[in-house]
Order: structure tokens, then C-alpha cells, then sequence
């Protein structure tokens, strides 16, 4: 039985204590509100809506909503405070009360705008714009802005809500400067397909970081299958009321909220971790029922009883060898958009571990021919099609200004850009953090350099640059032959690290509502390779002799390559430890060694190569080299076969496991008689519940998805077939 781990999942808040209130019957005093609030926290719920900033004779049941975000504030200092305010003076109450977001409710149906807010859906624009501005003027620690589209799916009072409209009023809002557009079915109208094409044409709008949460209704039934289409379009934020609670007052017809709980049980079901205790949940239940006495409760799954099948996704087991549950979309990170400006290696894997866990990432590459490092030849002759995969292409001329006009469309809508071009370049361009964190203020904005912001900021750099200067070479080669290491080891870690920083400044926006800029450094990257042996020079006061030095101190009997009984076939054996050596010394004839008292301790053995590795040498000459290795590998002793690139595509191993992916090579152009179209090459060394990340897209083509990647960011046909015909715009067929 293998054990599954969490898959990385969406998360949910709870509306109840704001929508769920707003239709009940009675009044909940503030203390059980605050009780009922904590015990759903204690679930697990990391947000949630406490409260709605409206007067108090409108809705006498959020007249305590002041009291209740302070004492939330002060109670459950890890936890996100949301409230909502119709407007700019409920705005400023709430976030003098500490809320961390404010969501203002804008319609998509003129007639409930009237009937919600008393004003026109423009002018409700307009309010939004006014709560902006005046958050704006906060400074660091203002309140995020939500602007929550009410009647998305229809409106009882309207009827119809047309698709354009929901989309014109996203934009409009985008437009006004929210940080966040939400889609709310308040009557409950939808249906899943509706549900994909709404979310899909609102995220072409505005971009992916400004799309929020899905707000469903249950009304006839379809919110869990309108929740779970929203997750398969990569929606990775829902909202929930426990118990099923809520409804508008001033949406004739609206019930309530999807379930909590039943969400948080389909969701986990599917293999997707909530981070809710589901059990626990279901008993905050009780909370409610007594701040709320004779109300009715919903919800299927405190109806039915938690079923015995039922298991978080997080400790899900399944047979070995059966299919895992897994995430039904296109990776963790599906959702996330990212425009990445850049060549070599560093920059591109970057780009590829994002694209791979599931980010949109769109390479804009220059014209016309693209990337140059499509072109290398030699060593760098595979670089283009093993660093590109899972991405888009775009190929625009950012030095025209229509051009870099098309890419800050692109930059506008994204969470993420990420560059590896020479220090100051993307300045240069109009493309540096500040002008585009001022266009886009969410924006995580990754720069891979040579080095981070010192003495040494303003040079290029290159893995071999660093190599040598970081002491990897030194510490590779025999002495007195610095050697580079025989893979570009920092490029490849640098842009891990600087994904590593994107993750954590998207985890930090998710708080903040804003963006910020984060590098990532060739030298420093290869620092943290040297921090070994930097230590151990401190320790002994004397530098490490390099790897490459057949006199350097190993602290193991066994730690050498060896020659099998074959002409030129070695293997790689690693004796480590007490037992081992005993179990080797047994294994091989060697129990004059095993029982020798001067040979008790790893430190004594490793005195002892110069007479130990002679006898090895002399048992292993003597066996065939997959005899030997069978033997040790029933040992449980550490041995490798020495290979080639060529011997890893039929590695047994890589080929079961899903390790190596399908690449297609044709996108080295460097190549003068390419040898194969396509070949296995390493997927990402991690496993996601239970699978490796796959291959959803093969590199890209120069300018391959330049047609559809301007209009998913608003630019008409005709003006994308005018940059095409200005020679801007390159191989968008
Ligand atoms: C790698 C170097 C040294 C190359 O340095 P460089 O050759 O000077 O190139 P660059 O980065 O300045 O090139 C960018 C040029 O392309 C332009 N550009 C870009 N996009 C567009 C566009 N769409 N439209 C129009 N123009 C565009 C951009 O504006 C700029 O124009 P310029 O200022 O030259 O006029 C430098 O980029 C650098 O230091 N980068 C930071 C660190 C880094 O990433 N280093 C490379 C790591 S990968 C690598 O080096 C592989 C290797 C060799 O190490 C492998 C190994 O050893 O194992």
C-alpha cells in the first residue's frame, strides 16, 4: 500500500457569518457568532466572511459586523478576515474594523443593481473605482479590493443575464483597479457548462491573477457540479456557507450557499486537500444551531452522516499499482499565468518547473526567428526543447513600440513574469519590475541573474562564470585543473530557486493582495552547492583537496569505481556504514576484513583503503558486471552502473515510473542531421498524489500561439494581423 500525499488543493471560505446571516430569521447575538466562527476555524477554515459593512436598519442582523471583525482580528490572528461593503463608507468602516479584504457587490443584472445597492450597475463601477482610489491612499497595509460580480449566472428580476455583459462588466471593474473580480450565481441558475464558458471568458478578460472566487447558490441543485466544472477550469478558490445557509434579500427567489461541508467532502473525495477537518466541521454545526435556534440547516452530508468510505484527500491510500486519485485539471498550478522573457537555461527551466505543475506560461520570444538559443549547436544543441516544454510561444518585438504595447497587454493580465536577460535589459526594454508592478500591482516579478544586488549586480554571468569563481570547479577537477561540473548545475537550480521565490511571494500576495519583485542568482545558487566543503575548510583550516584528487580523504572503506569482469564495464560501489561493511565483507570473501580488530570503526576502515580497495578490486575483477550488481543490490548495498546519456532512455526504471516524457527535438535547430524527432527526457524529479507531472504541450514553434495568446488578452483580429504585417508580430500562422 502506498500512502498518498495532500494533493495541493483550493481553498474555501465560509460565507456563513456574512451571506449565511443576511437571510436568516432571527438575530444571532455577537458572542455566538464569535463562537460559531471559531469553531469553524478550528476546522480548519484559513477565510472567511464575518461580516457586511451595511446600515443596521437595512440589515439588522450585521449590525454588530464592527465587533465581530475586531474580535475576529484579535482571536485568530492566522486567519483572513473578508467583509463586504456596498460601498465607499461601509469600506472605510471595515477596514477601520481590520477586515483584510473588502468584497463590493456589483451586479451584472441593472435591475437587482437597483434593487441590491440602489444604484446603476455604472454607477456601482464608479463606487468601486472611489473604494480603489481611497485604498490606494492607505499606503503598504491597505485592505485588498474584491469586486464580487452578483447574478453572474441570471437574475430572477431580469431573467437572461447576457455572457458579454458579465465579461464588459469584469473588464470594467479590472479597468476601476480591483485586485480581485469574483463571479457570484446568487439565484443558483447555473449549470457547469455555463459555469466553464463564464469563467473561461472572464479570465481571457481580465487575466487569471484578477479572476477570484466562485460564489454558488444551490438553488436547484447544480453547485457542486458547478463547482467541480469550475475546478476543472481551474478555479482554485470557492466559497461556501455551513449548513447550506444564505440567500439575498433583495434577489427574489435566491436560497442558499452550497454546503460547506459538502463541498469540503466532494472536494477531498476527489483526491483535492482542503485543509478542512470535515468531521469537525459538521460539528461546528451545533455552533450554529445554538446562535441560531430553529433555524432550518441544510446540507447533505450532515443529512446522510458522514459515510464510512469517506477519506481526506491527504491520507488517501490506494492499492500499489492502482490509478491515484489526482487533481482532475492540468496540474497545481493550473490557473496561473505566466509570461516569461527569456533564452540560455536559466530563465527557461524557471519557466518549465511552473509550466510543468500546470501554469499557463507564454515564452515571448524576439523576432523573427525566435529565441536564439533554438540555434545553439554543440553542448548547448538540446538546451531549446529540454528547458521549453508545457509552454506557449508568442515572438514579439519588444524595441517596436507596438510591439512592447502587445507584451504589457499580456504583462497586465498575469501573475507572474519571469526574465533572465543581461542587468538592465529589461529596463531598457520598458519591461523592469517597477513599470510593470505599477501596470499590474499582483504581479510576482522574477529576475534570474548572474548575481543578486551587490558589487557584482551589473556583470553576466554564465554557469560556467560561477563554476569557477564559487569553487565548484576547483573543488571537480584534479588539482591544479579546475573542471566545471558536466551539467549546467546552477542554471538549472537557479531557476528552481527563483520558482521556489515565486511560489513564496504568490503564497505572500494571496495575504497582501499584492505582488512583489524576487531574484534568483547563478553565484549565490552555487554557494549553496560550496556550503559543504566551505564549512569543512573553516573546520580544518585548510581547503578541501577537490573530488578530482585520487588522494583525497574519503570517510568510507568503499567508495570507488570498480572494474567488472568485462573489459571497460565498471561499477560504482559506497560502503557507508558498520553493518554494511560486515553484510559486504560476508558477501564477498572477505572475512579476514570483517573480523580484523583494527578494522571496528568507520574511521579505522577508512584508514584503511590503501589495503582494502586492492582486495575489492581483486573479488569484483572476477564477476560479471550484472552479477555484481545483483549481488549488492540483494545486499542492499549502495552500487551504480556507470552511465551514458544514450543508456538513459531505456533505463527500466525511468521508463516504468513515467520519468521520461516524449520531447520533441525538432526544435533544435542547431542540430545539422538530427538523429531523432523525439525522445524520453526527465519529467520533474517529484510526484504529485501519486503522478509525475506530464507533458501537456510540446515546445512550441517560434510565435506558435502568438494569434490566440493576444486575443485571450483583448487584442481585436484586425490589430493582431497589423502587427503581424508590421513585421512585430512573427510566426502566428
Ligand atoms: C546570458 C547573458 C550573459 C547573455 O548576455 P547577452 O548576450 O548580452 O544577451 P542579453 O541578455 O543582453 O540579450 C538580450 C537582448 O535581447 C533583447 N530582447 C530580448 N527579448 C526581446 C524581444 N522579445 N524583442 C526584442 N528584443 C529582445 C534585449 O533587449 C537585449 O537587447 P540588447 O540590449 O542587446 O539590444 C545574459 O543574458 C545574462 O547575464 N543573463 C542573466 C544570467 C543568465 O541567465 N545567464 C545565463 C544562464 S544559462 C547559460 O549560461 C548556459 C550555460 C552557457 O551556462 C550552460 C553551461 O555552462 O552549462
Amino acid at each position: 500500500m502506498a500512502e498518498i500525499p495532500a494533493a495541493p488543493g483550493v481553498v474555501i471560505r465560509e460565507v456563513g457569518p456574512r451571506d449565511g446571516l443576511q437571510n436568516a430569521r432571527a438575530v444571532m447575538p455577537t458572542a455566538r457568532k464569535l463562537a460559531w466562527i471559531a469553531a469553524m476555524a478550528e476546522a480548519g477554515l484559513a477565510e472567511m466572511e464575518v461580516a457586511s459593512f451595511v446600515p443596521p436598519a437595512a440589515m439588522p442582523q450585521m449590525a454588530d459586523a464592527a465587533a465581530v471583525t475586531r474580535a475576529v482580528r484579535a482571536r485568530h490572528p492566522g486567519f483572513r478576515a473578508i467583509a463586504l461593503a456596498p460601498n465607499l463608507r461601509g469600506a472605510k468602516d471595515a477596514a477601520a474594523a481590520g477586515a483584510q479584504a473588502i468584497i463590493v457587490p456589483v451586479s451584472a443584472s441593472e435591475a437587482h443593481s437597483r434593487a441590491n445597492v440602489r444604484r446603476t450597475r455604472d454607477e456601482q463601477v464608479a463606487e468601486v473605482r472611489r473604494v480603489v482610489d481611497w485604498a490606494r491612499g492607505l499606503g503598504e497595509n491597505r485592505p485588498v479590493i474584491e469586486a464580487g460580480i452578483a447574478t453572474a449566472f441570471g437574475c430572477s428580476l431580469q431573467g437572461l443575464v447576457p455572457e458579454r455583459d458579465v465579461v464588459d462588466l469584469a473588464r470594467a471593474l479590472a479597468e476601476a483597479g480591483a485586485d480581485v473580480v469574483a463571479l457570484a450565481d446568487t439565484l443558483g441558475y447555473a449549470t457547469p457548462s455555463h459555469v466553464r464558458r463564464l469563467v473561461r471568458a472572464v479570465r481571457a478578460e481580465i487575466g487569471a491573477a484578477r479572476l477570484g472566487n466562485l460564489h454558488l447558490h444551490d438553488t436547484l441543485g447544480t453547485a457542486l457540479a458547478n463547482a467541480m466544472a469550475g475546478l476543472e477550469e481551474g478555479v482554485r478558490g470557492f466559497d461556501g456557507a455551513l449548513a447550506g445557509l444564505g440567500g439575498c434579500p433583495f434577489a427574489p427567489g435566491s436560497v442558499g450557499n452550497v454546503a460547506t461541508e459538502d463541498l469540503v467532502h466532494l472536494l477531498e473525495s476527489e483526491g483535492v486537500h482542503t485543509g478542512i477537518d470535515l468531521p469537525r466541521l459538521v460539528a461546528a454545526r451545533e455552533a450554529l444551531a445554538q446562535g441560531l435556534p430553529g433555524e432550518p440547516l441544510q446540507g447533505r452530508v450532515a443529512a446522510a452522516g458522514l459515510p464510512p468510505t469517506y477519506r481526506p484527500a491527504a491520507t488517501r491510500v490506494v492499492p500499489a499499482g492502482a490509478k491515484p486519485p489526482v487533481l482532475p485539471v492540468h496540474g497545481p498550478l493550473a490557473g496561473l499565468r505566466v509570461i516569461e522573457f527569456s533564452h540560455m537555461v536559466m530563465g527557461p527551466s524557471c519557466g518549465m518547473i511552473l509550466a510543468d505543475l500546470g501554469a499557463d506560461v507564454i515564452k515571448v520570444e524576439p523576432g523573427p526567428r525566435g529565441d536564439n538559443t533554438r540555434r545553439l549547436t554543440g553542448a548547448a544543441l538540446g538546451f531549446f526543447p529540454t528547458f521549453n516544454r508545457n509552454k506557449r510561444s508568442v515572438c514579439l518585438n519588444l524595441k517596436r513600440p507596438e510591439g512592447a504595447a502587445a507584451a504589457r497587454r499580456l504583462a497586465a493580465g498575469a501573475d507572474v513574469v519571469l526574465e533572465n536577460f543581461r542587468p538592465g535589459a529589461m529596463d531598457a526594454l520598458g519591461f523592469g519590475y517597477a513599470a510593470l508592478s505599477a501596470l499590474n500591482p499582483r504581479l510576482v516579478y522574477c529576475s534570474c541573474k548572474g548575481f543578486l544586488p551587490g558589487p557584482y549586480e551589473h556583470r553576466t554571468a554564465l554557469d560556467e562564470v560561477v563554476q569557477m569563481m564559487g569553487g565548484l570547479a576547483y573543488m571537480t577537477g584534479p588539482p591544479g585543473r579546475p573542471l566545471r561540473a558536466g551539467s549546467s548545475v546552477n542554471d538549472i537550480m537557479g531557476g528552481m530557486f527563483g520558482a521556489l521565490a515565486i511560489l513564496a511571494a504568490l503564497r505572500e500576495r494571496e495575504a497582501t493582495g499584492r505582488g512583489g519583485l524576487v531574484q534568483s542568482g547563478l553565484f549565490e545558487t552555487n554557494m549553496v552547492l560550496m556550503a559543504q566543503h566551505m564549512a569543512r575548510a573553516a573546520i580544518e583550516g585548510e581547503d578541501p583537496e577537490p573530488f578530482g584528487d585520487p588522494a583525497m580523504r574519503k570517510p568510507w572503506p568503499v567508495y570507488d569505481v570498480f572494474s567488472a569482469a568485462e573489459p571497460g564495464e565498471q561499477v560504482f560501489v559506497g560502503v557507508v556504514g558498520e553493518g554494511q561493511w560486515r553484510a559486504f565483507c560476508d558477501a564477498f570473501g572477505l572475512a579476514d576484513l570483517r573480523d580484523d580488530s583494527g578494522l571496528a570503526t568507520m574511521s579505522q576502515l577508512a584508514e584503511a583503503r590503501p589495503r582494502i580497495l586492492p582486495r575489492v578490486a581483486q573479488v569484483f575483477a572476477a564477476l560479471p558486471k550484472a552479477e555484481l550488481m545483483a549481488r549488492l543490490e540483494a545486499l542492499g548495498v549502495p552500487f551504480a552502473p556507470i552511465a551514458k546519456p544514450s543508456d538513459l532512455f531505456s533505463d527500466p526504471h525511468l521508463l516504468a515510473s513515467g520519468g521520461l516524457l516524449a520531447v520533441d527535438l525538432t526544435g533544435a535547430e542547431g542540430a545539422r542531421e538530427p538523429h531523432a524527432a523525439r525522445a524520453g527526457l526527465p519529467a520533474l524529479p517529484v510526484s504529485l498524489g501519486g503522478s509525475r507531472p506530464a507533458l501537456r504541450r510540446q515546445p512550441p514553434r517560434v510565435g506558435e500561439h502568438g494569434r490566440e495568446v493576444l486575443r485571450e488578452a483583448g487584442l481585436t483580429d484586425d490589430e493582431i494581423a497589423d502587427l503581424a504585417a508590421g513585421g512585430v508580430l512573427a510566426g502566428a500562422a
